[in-house]
């Protein structure tokens, strides 16, 4: 059977800063992020399989994303581990408030969400995780290629 591609998309509203950035990303901003996953695989060939015809459930798909980075990340604030924000911010102030051990980037974000997705799918045969985007703004955008990689 042929292999093909399925994708779903997702969206969160986020703050970050970029300390230590030469520009005005090192203040604290906001975007709407818009997450893009895309999986390859063979449509399961199984009559009276419920998922018979489907690369993957995009039902299933979407409690991977939910689950594991939406419901963690949406309307959340995301600092590096030393940002300079922490004397002012804690998690008193803000209880949605990450802190990463790298410098929260799009790209950086989206390395991290990519290996959240390729652990959910452990065990899961026929379908891999292809690629993935993360829309930081209108114009801007980190993508990953599992081949690249
Ligand atoms: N490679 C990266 N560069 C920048 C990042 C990033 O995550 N990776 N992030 C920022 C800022 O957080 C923010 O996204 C601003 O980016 P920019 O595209 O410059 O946004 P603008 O709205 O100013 O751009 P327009 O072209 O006017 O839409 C900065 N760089």
């Amino acid at each position: 059977m042929a292999r093909l591609r399925v994708t779903k998309q997702f969206d969160w509203e986020m703050a970050h800063a970029l300390d230590g950035h030469d520009g005005k990303c090192h203040n604290i901003h906001g975007h709407t992020y818009e997450l893009s996953v895309t999986f390859l695989g063979t449509p399961i060939d199984d009559p009276g399989n419920p998922k018979d015809g489907m690369v993957i459930d995009f039902s299933d798909l979407k409690s991977i994303v939910k689950d594991n980075i939406v419901k963690r990340f949406d309307h959340a604030l995301v600092l590096r581990n030393n940002s300079r924000f922490l004397d002012k911010i804690t998690e008193d102030d803000n209880e949605r408030l990450i802190l990463t051990d790298y410098q929260p980037t799009c790209e950086m974000m989206l390395l991290e969400y990519v290996e959240i997705i390729q652990s959910q799918l452990k065990g899961i045969k026929n379908v891999s995780l292809h690629s993935a985007r993360l829309r930081e703004t209108k114009t801007s955008f980190a993508e990953w290629f599992a081949n690249d990689n």
